[in-house]
C-alpha cells in the first residue's frame, strides 16, 4: 500500500517534473536494494571517513532539503577505501524525509521504507579541482546514505535540530558528521548511479550504510516543520516527501562488502 501511495505522491507536490527520462538514464538513483540479489565482494577496503569539525561552515534551506555545507578548499575533511580508488572530499550533508513515519527514504532495502536518509556528498579531489566539475564525471561522486530509523533521541543530531529552521544562510560551526554514521561502517552495499535531484547527473559511487541511525520522533518532526520555498507568495507548504521516485536497476549489479 505504501508502494502505491509513494507512486501516487506526484499530485502531493511536483517538486520538479520528472524528466521522463534522463540523458543515457542507465544508471539512475535512489533503487531499491534487493539484498538476495546483491554480489558479495571481498575486494572492498574498509571505507576511511576523516572529517574535521572545524570545515563545517553553515546551514542553509535550499528550497528542497536544509543542506549543512563544508569547507572543501583543502583536504580536511575526506572519505576513501571501500569501492573508491581516489580520495573524495565531504562538500555538504542533507536529508530526504516522509510526511509520517512510513516513507521518507530515497533508496529501500527489499522494498522498506525508512522514514528519512542522510546523504555525505563528497567529490573527488584527485581528479578534478572543484566539485562543479566533478558533478558531470562518472567517478567525480560518492555519496554515503545512512537510513534513519525512528527510536531513541540522537544526541548528535540535535544539535543540528536546534539550529533549524535554517532561513536563508545560518553560521554552523564544529559539528563532525562522523557521530551520524552507525557504529559499523564498513557494513554496506554500493552501486553506480546518479543524483536524485538535478541535474541527475550519473556521477555517483553510493554507499549505502546497512545499519540505520536511531532518531526520536520529535526529531523528524522538526524536519517536517521546515518549509519549501514556494513559488507563489503567501502558500506555505511543509517540506516533506522530498525524495525521488525510485529508478530502474537496469544492469547494474549491487555489491555488498559483508556476507
Ligand atoms: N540527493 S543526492 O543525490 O545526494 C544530491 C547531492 C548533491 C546535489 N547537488 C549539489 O550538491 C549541488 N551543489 C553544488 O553544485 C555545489 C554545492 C552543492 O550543493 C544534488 C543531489
Ligand atoms: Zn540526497
Amino acid at each position: 500500500a505504501v508502494e502505491y501511495m509513494k507512486k501516487n505522491l506526484t499530485s502531493v507536490h511536483p517538486m520538479w517534473l520528472e524528466p521522463l527520462e534522463v540523458p543515457g538514464g542507465d544508471r539512475q538513483s535512489p533503487i531499491d536494494i534487493s539484498v538476495r540479489k546483491s554480489v558479495f565482494d571481498p575486494n572492498l577496503k574498509p571505507l576511511v571517513a576523516q572529517y574535521d569539525p572545524r570545515t563545517c561552515q553553515q546551514i542553509w534551506n535550499n528550497g528542497y532539503s536544509f543542506l549543512v555545507e563544508y569547507d572543501d578548499t583543502t583536504d580536511k575533511s575526506t572519505l576513501r577505501g571501500g569501492p573508491l580508488e581516489d580520495q573524495f572530499r565531504l562538500c555538504q550533508f542533507h536529508f530526504h524525509w516522509g510526511e509520517n513515519n512510513d516513507w521518507g527514504s530515497e533508496h529501500t532495502v527489499d522494498r522498506n521504507l525508512y522514514p528519512a536518509e542522510l546523504h555525505l556528498v563528497h567529490w573527488n579531489a584527485d581528479k578534478y579541482a572543484l566539485f562543479e566539475e566533478a558533478v558531470m564525471e562518472e567517478n567525480g561522486l560518492a555519496v554515503i546514505g545512512v537510513f534513519l530509523k525512528v527510536g531513541k533521541t540522537h544526541e548528535g543530531l540535535q544539535k543540528l535540530v536546534d539550529a533549524l529552521p535554517a532561513g536563508s544562510v545560518v553560521e554552523f560551526t564544529k559539528f563532525d558528521p562522523s557521530c551520524l554514521l552507525p557504529e559499523s561502517i564498513n557494513e554496506y552495499w554500493t552501486y553506480a548511479g546518479s543524483l536524485t535531484t538535478p541535474p541527475l547527473t550519473e556521477a555517483v559511487t553510493w554507499i549505502i550504510m546497512k545499519q540505520p541511525i536511531e532518531v526520536s520522533h520529535n526529531q523528524l518532526a522538526v524536519f517536517r516543520s521546515l518549509l519549501f520555498t514556494s513559488a507563489e507568495e503567501g502558500v506555505q507548504k511543509s517540506m516533506v516527501n522530498n525524495f525521488r521516485f525510485q529508478q530502474p536497476l537496469k544492469d547494474r549489479t549491487i555489491r555488498s562488502s559483508f556476507t
